[in-house]
């Protein structure tokens, strides 16, 4: 029997949610079918990720699922994987959460969507060396997602009554083990102020997106703590979003640990006026990149 399910690409962080906030997004997909095989053993079939399962984030999570529900199988996992790899997008998260999905239908676990972010998020120790739950959150349940605990893993979804078109400006930039550097460059404390503005921000952008307030979502989706810590690897990140809300976009943030910027736009937003004015930024920093238009993906 093979059982394939499929997670979106996702968005974590959204500006002051830093590893507590996600948004599932239609951009892109993995889809992850597995089946048993008698060989006693877990493969990975994939194009471009890690075939060793120990270091593959779907591996990672059913090797932890199976010895916990002590499960002996051997597990064929063939990922086709549609999620851009060490771009921001949540890639390393779509494989662990759709091979988990598909793990707990095939063996009928009755896992909870919170237990299934539990597994998903120990897969991304495979990805940066920390089990981060944001994204997996996402291709758990959709939408907007809050992480509200993780120990236990505890996830609300947040639902958001404004709801903003997306663009994603995708920088070709290809760091080795992204992520993993990219947290490595946050601050381990954080002085009092800061704390007391940047909870300020997240709260206000959350009032924002439930109450559907454009204005506190704009004032809210900023962060001086981790993207700020982060600038070095995303220079044009600062230009990128002044023009974007010049062109009277929602706001902007980066995407996960970047390089993606995510911009959310509106009927009052000129997108093609953030079309030429990234084509003139990304061309400053001689930087090929993509734009992908998409919608947020509200629920499997
Ligand atoms: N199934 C997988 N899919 C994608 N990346 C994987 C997978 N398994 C292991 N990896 C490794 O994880 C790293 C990519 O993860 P990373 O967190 O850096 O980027 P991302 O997940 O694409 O983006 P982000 O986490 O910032 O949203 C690469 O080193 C890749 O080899
Ligand atoms: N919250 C994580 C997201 C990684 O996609 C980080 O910013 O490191």
């Amino acid at each position: 029997m093979k059982i394939k399910e499929l997670s979106y690409s996702s968005s974590a962080n959204l500006g002051p949610g830093y590893d507590i906030l996600s948004l599932s997004h239609r951009a892109f997909k993995d889809e992850v079918e597995i089946e048993e095989n008698n060989t006693g053993k877990i493969r990975i079939f994939s194009d471009n990720t890690p075939e060793d399962p120990m270091k593959n984030t779907a591996g990672l999570s059913l090797i932890q699922l199976m010895k916990d529900r002590k499960i002996k199988s051997g597990i064929d996992i063939t990922i086709n994987k549609g999620v851009p790899v060490g771009l921001g997008l949540g890639s390393s998260g779509a494989s662990s959460s759709a091979a988990v999905k598909a793990f707990n239908k095939m063996f009928d676990l009755n896992l909870t969507n919170d237990e299934m972010v539990y597994y998903s998020m120990y897969g991304e120790i495979a990805a940066c060396g920390s089990a981060h739950p944001d994204n997996v959150s996402s291709g758990i349940y959709g939408g907007m997602t809050l992480i509200t605990s993780t120990e236990p893993v505890r996830v609300r979804k947040i639902d958001i009554k404004y709801k903003p078109h997306l663009m994603l400006v995708i920088p070709d930039i290809k760091i080795e083990e992204k992520t993993k550097l990219a947290r490595s460059m946050v601050p381990k404390n954080i002085d009092i102020k800061d704390m007391v503005r940047q909870t300020s921000r997240l709260s206000l952008m959350l009032l924002g997106f439930l109450n559907g307030e454009r204005q506190a979502i704009r004032d809210g989706m900023n962060d001086e703590i981790v993207e700020k810590s982060r600038n070095g690897l995303f220079p044009f990140y600062g230009e990128i979003k002044s023009m974007a809300i010049d062109e009277n976009a929602v706001s902007a943030c980066i995407s996960g640990a970047g390089p993606t910027i995510l911009i959310f736009t509106d009927e009052r937003t000129n997108k093609n006026g953030i079309i030429s004015g990234t084509d003139e930024i990304l061309g400053k920093y001689g930087l090929n990149y993509k734009i992908v238009e998409t919608e947020i993906v509200e629920g499997y």
